[in-house]
């Protein structure tokens, strides 16, 4: 036997016990989490006994303590993040097995936004694709899905509108929040960045890629289109095109990704919101949304930040946006750290309650562990 080949043996060997030791871990896996599955259906049956009919099986408070749990005694080899979406697939399959989960999304599919709901709710999750961020709100207040996602804020560009405004005339709960990191991809059928003649995306893709596609394709045309995942539709069909979208939408419409990270700045992210119809209880670790409007009085307005700052409570996000009641009269989007069932948050909007015309609890939800 060469020496090649008696070194293959033993690797061949060595493969052999491991992998016979990976099959063994496996079984014991699967064993564990088809017991998982049997107690979440136990769990159905609880929440379900008495003929109950108004069950709420989406728990997210619970899902963001398991995950908290999962992170903090992972001594792993695999980082606390990847160990965690883990579990966030295997929850994703027992609130399945309780009940088929629907969220409604600014589609098209490949989105940022339907990523988002993969993020946040795993892949048994069942993503509703609708035209607009107002198509969702109605989605779920007319109960045509369980749950809705909506981007509130991008770190680049800044509040999103449409959903601060749908926020103030809404009565559902926001019940969740996600940060997802917009790690845009050159994604194209060509077989080099040559026979490139043209990059298709959405305007504020193209924006945020404009230096890496100077430096990189001169010579490309760029042309805005409705949405990045329409581009990718348009690059699967033409090879001279290249779409920029992210590595989802790679996946979902077959397209080799040429590049990776070209979005210019490499901590651009979205923020979203999860919608619901009911309060979420406390998980420990939350933050609390609201909207107000304050009296039209002198030192109105650092009556209500004295509110929070004396109770030690960080304020993580104010905003203002026309009331849209009246010209020049405007409403602040505030979030706080805290649950409104804390006693102290609850004394300090006891507080703020007397300096504004008018408060609107947007929710409390549990502080992403994601
Ligand atoms: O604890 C619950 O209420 C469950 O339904 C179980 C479970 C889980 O798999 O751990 C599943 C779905 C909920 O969103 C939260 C947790």
């Amino acid at each position: 036997m060469s020496e090649d080949n008696s070194q293959s043996a033993t690797e061949h060997a060595q493969l052999t016990a491991i992998r016979n030791q990976i099959d063994s871990i496996d079984k014991q896996i699967q064993k564990l989490i088809g017991d998982r599955a049997a107690c979440a259906h136990q769990v159905a049956e609880i929440k379900t006994q008495g003929g109950k009919t108004d069950v709420v099986f989406y728990r997210p408070e619970r899902e963001a303590q398991v995950l908290r749990a999962v992170k903090e005694r992972n001594e792993s080899l695999l980082p606390d993040k990847e160990m965690a979406k883990l579990f966030r697939e295997i929850m994703s399959t027992c609130l399945a097995l309780e009940q088929p989960i629907s969220v409604a999304y600014l589609g098209p599919e490949g989105s940022y936004s339907h990523s988002s709901v993969i993020k946040q709710f795993g892949t048994s999750a069942h993503p509703v694709a609708v035209s607009s961020i107002e198509a969702v709100f109605d989605a779920v207040a007319k109960g045509e899905v369980n749950y809705g996602i909506v981007p509130v804020e991008n770190s680049t560009e800044g509040e999103v509108k449409a959903t601060q405004d749908e926020l103030l005339k809404s009565n559902l709960q926001v019940s969740g929040e996600l940060e997802l990191a917009v790690d845009h991809c050159l994604l194209s059928m060509a077989q080099s960045g040559d026979k490139i003649t043209k990059v298709v995306a959405h305007q504020q893709a193209l924006g945020q890629c404009r230096q890496w596609l100077k430096n990189n394709l001169p010579m490309a045309q760029l042309e805005a289109v409705s949405s990045n995942a329409a581009a990718a539709k348009m690059a699967q069909e033409d090879s001279s095109l290249a779409a920029i979208a992210s590595e989802q939408a790679a996946d979902l419409y077959q397209l080799p990704i040429l590049e990776y990270h070209i979005s210019d700045s490499k901590e651009n992210s979205t923020r979203f919101w999860v919608l619901g119809r009911e309060v979420v209880a406390p998980s420990g670790e939350d933050k609390t949304a609201l909207v107000i409007s304050i009296k039209n009085q002198a030192g109105a307005l650092l009556e209500v930040l004295q509110a929070f700052a004396d109770r030690g409570l960080n304020m993580t996000r104010i905003i203002s946006r026309p009331s849209k009641s009246k010209n020049w009269d405007y409403v602040f989007f505030i979030d706080v750290l805290g649950h409104q069932q804390d006693e102290n948050l609850k004394a300090a909007l006891q507080e703020v309650q007397q300096h504004a015309e008018f408060i609107k609890i947007l929710g409390s939800f549990p502080i992403s562990p994601l």
